[in-house]
Parts: structure tokens; sequence; C-alpha cells
């Protein structure tokens, strides 16, 4: 289309209308704002809003185009109301095509006005309204913060009188249709992310971890049958639970459980360990915090805390809670509420606390370094899980139900156990107790699948476990003295270039030589490729 054509019809004296004085104007807008406010989905938005402009104009056919920069295409906000040329789709996205109406609205970003439809058949937009029945438009462009969001076209069979005045009155119009059809967009893509959060969450509870999934936890002691008897019995209330055991014992499993046998079980069961939790952000991670609380804050966190809202929050080794965390920890028990690191407003939660921990905490609170009066909080109800090895009746059913799931999750054949190689199992002392025994287990899945383990492997797989759990682990700052040495004599004492060990190290040479200064080592001992001892 020609521009100064497009131009000449799009100019328009701004006088006050005739029609429409201030005060209806504002009443129709606030007509039209009040119809569209409450509306949850576009359809709904569209066809009040139809509604609505029809009491005050008359036209024949309303059309909202959303325009996508990226794909440079328009699609439909809804389907049009009124009269649908043939040829254009409402479903699927489209280009915006040259010289069509809604793409002089987008580029030029104001708008177009075509009184007679007739002198612009050269358009391939307009033969298909032309051949409708449609002789004059009228499409406003929908700027949102100064982005187009895309257009709002208005056509008619017949001129409107009033064009002049109209075109005042739909340019308000618009702006108020702009804001409601951003704020459905916002809506309509907050509401999927909430939807597929919501369908993360469902699927990592029923699949999250499936070490703890309910049917692969085995037992056959009485012990056992006594521990799971007593949490069928405290689990459906809000009491809080303290488990004790040595580690590797079941007591996380145990956790879950009471959780899962609750009617917290569709909410989250929230686990915080304790000993992870590093001193400078241990508040925030916990109770979360505000936007700009301090350094580093961009956004508002939500804490453990606030995300176990409604289900269940684990304190796994309690007995590593620094004091002041204890304090705090008792106060949320107590009051049921908090507030997030540099905000002032409570947030009130309800949530049920299991606490876990392998120390004696009656000792600990002997000796003052955990709160007697957080520990009768924690413990209304206490459950002991006692060592593997007080429960031989355990073993076997254990080696042999976690080697067919260990062999079912690799995909290999389970070995098979001789009766002297079980055993010998019954008999050992398991001091990492049932997670001693899965990682013994997944070994031999590994290195033996599908053949007879004997007495003799047994033997020789556990002498491995215990030279592993003998092999004193020595400080980090040893560790690292040695391993620049052997960085040392790979590069013959070279420090620098391609060849050189701050380059094998990943560190820089000023760093690199900082560090031989603090550990007193000399780059020039180590130039025949051997140590200096
Ligand atoms: N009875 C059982 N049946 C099957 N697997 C078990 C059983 N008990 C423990 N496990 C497994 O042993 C591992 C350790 O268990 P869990 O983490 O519950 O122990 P824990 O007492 O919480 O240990 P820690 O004190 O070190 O946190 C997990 O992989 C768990 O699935």
């Amino acid at each position: 289309m020609g521009k100064q054509r497009g131009n000449l019809e799009r100019k328009y004296p701004t006088r006050r209308s005739m029609h429409w004085n201030l005060e209806t104007r504002y009443r129709i807008l606030l007509s039209i704002n009040n119809a569209i406010i409450t509306q949850t989905s576009r359809v709904k938005l569209f066809q009040a809003l139809a509604t609505e402009i029809h009491k005050h104009f008359r036209y024949d056919r309303l059309s909202i185009n959303l325009y996508d920069p990226e794909t440079e295409s328009l699609s439909y906000f809804a389907a049009a109301d009124g009269i649908a040329p043939e040829g254009i789709s409402s479903k699927e996205s489209r280009p915006l095509a040259k010289g069509s109406v809604a793409q002089m609205v987008i580029t030029s970003k104001s708008p177009v006005i075509i009184e007679d439809l007739n002198r612009y058949e050269d358009l391939p937009s307009v033969i298909s309204m032309l051949d409708s029945g449609l002789t004059a438009t009228m499409a406003f462009p929908l700027m949102v913060r100064n982005r187009i969001l895309g257009s709002v076209h208005f056509s008619f069979r017949k001129r409107p009188e009033d064009m002049h005045d109209l075109v005042e009155v739909l340019t308000d119009v618009s702006n108020q249709v702009a804001i409601a059809v951003d704020n459905m967009l916002n809506y309509v893509a907050l509401a999927k992310v909430n939807e597929n959060l919501e369908r993360q969450k469902r699927f990592l509870m029923v699949n999250g971890n499936d070490a703890y999934h309910r049917d692969h936890f085995f037992y056959a002691s009485p012990a056992m049958a006594e521990i799971m008897s007593q949490i069928e019995l405290v689990a459906d209330t809000d009491a809080s639970v303290l488990i004790t055991g040595e580690t590797g014992t079941g007591k996380d499993y145990l956790a879950r459980t009471v959780h899962n046998l609750s009617s917290r079980r569709d909410h989250l069961f929230v686990k915080i360990n304790c000993p992870a939790l590093t001193e400078s952000l241990i508040e925030s991670e916990l109770f979360g915090h505000g936007k700009g609380a301090f350094t580093g804050a961009h956004v508002q966190r939500v804490g453990r805390f606030e995300m176990g809202n409604g289900g269940t929050v684990f304190l796994d080794e309690v007995g590593d809670l620094p004091a002041n965390l204890q304090a705090k920890l008792l106060q949320v028990i107590q009051d049921g509420e908090f507030e997030r690191v540099g905000e002032s407003r409570a947030i009130k939660v309800n949530i049920r606390i299991i606490a876990a921990t392998n120390q004696d905490l009656e000792n600990s609170m002997r000796n003052g370094s955990f709160r007697r009066d957080l520990y009768y909080r924690l413990n209304m109800v206490t459950i002991h899980t006692p060592r593997l090895k007080d429960r031989p009746e355990d073993i076997a059913l254990l080696v042999e139900r976690l080697t067919k799931l260990q062999a079912k999750q690799m995909n290999r054949p389970a070995p098979e156990y001789s009766d002297l190689a079980l055993e010998k199992l019954i008999h050992y002392h398991w001091p990492g107790n049932v997670r001693e025994l899965k990682n013994l287990v997944i070994r031999l899945v590994i290195l033996r699948p599908g053949m007879r383990i004997s007495e003799a492997d047994i033997d020789k797989i556990l002498s491995t476990f215990q030279t592993e759990q003998q092999i004193p682990v020595s400080t980090l700052a040893d560790a690292e003295r040695t391993h620049i040495e052997r960085a040392l004599i790979k590069c013959k004492g070279v420090l620098g270039g391609p060849h050189g060990a701050a380059r094998l190290l990943g560190m820089p040479r000023s760093t690199l030589q900082y560090r031989l200064r603090k550990f007193g080592l000399n780059p020039h001992d180590y130039q025949r490729g051997e140590g200096t001892s």
C-alpha cells in the first residue's frame, strides 16, 4: 500500500468529541474495565469485552491480534466477534503480512483508520474484508510499557457517521484493552508455571528418592516390626518425633515413612541436613529472605520452613544445630511463625517436626550444648533404630532383597550367595549398618553379576571395606601440599608455560607461587622429576 494513502487516512484532528463528553467516556471506560478485570481466561475476557463494547458502539467485527516479535507472526487473542472474512484462520499463527492493516499498526505503533476499504483493493487483507461486506476499519496498537502486544481491530459494514469521535474514544478503549490483554497473558503464563511446578512437585513426591521407596524397605526382626507399629500409631498425629540411632540404620527412611503415613503426605517432606548448613546463610536457608535483605539477595527466597508448610520438616543430625539456631527453632515450633531475613512480617506455618540424631542428646543437654527446652519439644515420641548387628534376623533378608533390587535397577543378573557367604555376612559387625550392607551388595552386583558368591569373596570385599575405613583421612592442607608436589614432579619443577605446573593445576602462576611459599616448597627440588624424600 502506498505509504501516503495510509498516512493520509490515519491523520485525525484531536478535537473534543461531540457525542461522548468526558463524563460519558469515563463511564464507558469504567464499565469496560469492570467487565474485564474479573475474567480468568482469554476467551471469557474477549467475550466480556465484546459484549461491553457492543453496549456503547456498533461494530460488525471485533478482533484482537497478538504479535510475536521473535517470529514476526500474528495470532488471534481469541476467535473474532462478528463477521468472519474467509481465508483468515482464527487458530494458527500467521506471518505478519507486508502491507496488511495489522502490519501498518504494529510497525508504526499508531492507529490506522480506513474509512473506505474500496480504495485499498490492492491489499490482500482488505479484499477478504470487502468480500464479506465490510467497508471501513479502525485498528489500534496495543501498547504496554512501551512494548507492542498486538492490535485491536474494529470493522464496519457501513462507515460510522461519527467516525472522528469514535476514533478518539476507541483510542482510550484500546489502551484499556492493552492492559487487560497484558494482564491476561501474564496470568496465563503464571498459571502455566504454577501448573508445571505442581506437576513436578507431584512427580518428585512419588518418584523422588527411590532409596526411600515404600516397597524398598525390608525387615524381619521383631525389633523393627515393633518400630513400624509405633510409627503407624504416631504417624497421623502432629506429635514431634525424635529418631535416634547410629548412622545408616534407616532413620531418614523412618522419618519419610511417618510423613507418608500421615495426612500431610500431599505436602512436602522437607529435609534439612543441619551440619551442612553454612553459618553465613543458615538463616536465609531456613527462614527465607526478602528482596534486597543483604548483598546478593536479588530476589525473594522462600526458606525451608515455608516450603514445608502443611507438610513435614525433617531436621537430620539435629544435635549439630548451633546454639543461636536452637533458640530460633524453638521459637518457630512454639509460635508456628517466623520472619524472613530482612522482613518484619510474621509468616505463619503449620509444620510437623521430625528430628534425627546419632548423638546422645541427653548427654549434650547435660554438658550444655543442646537446649533442654528444645529437646523436650522435639521428642514427644522417641524412636530408637537398633544397630544392624543387634537385629541379625534382618541381615539375610536385606542381602537377598537389596541384591535383587539393585540387580534389577542396574539391569544385571543378580549374584547368588553360598550358605557360608551368607553366614559370614550375618556374623559381620556392620559398623556402617544398612548403608554399608547396601554398598557391599552394590559392589557385588557390579563385580560379580550372576555369579555365585563364596565365603572367600565376602572375606575379600569386607577386608577392602575395612582397609578403606582404616586409611586415615589427611587434612585438606596436607592433601593440597601432596597434590602440588605431584604436579611439580610431573612438570620437573617448571611452573609457567604450557607444560608448567600452574597450567596443570588450573591456577594462575602467582597463586601457585604463593602456595609454594606457604608450604615451604622449592620448585628446584623437583627438577629431576622426583620428590624431595
Ligand atoms: N530396612 C531397610 N531396608 C532397605 N534399605 C534400607 C533399610 N534401612 C536403611 N536402608 C537404606 O540404607 C541407606 C541409609 O539409610 P538412612 O539414610 O535412612 O539411614 P540414617 O540412619 O538416616 O543414616 P544417617 O544417620 O547417616 O543419615 C539408605 O539408602 C536406605 O535406603
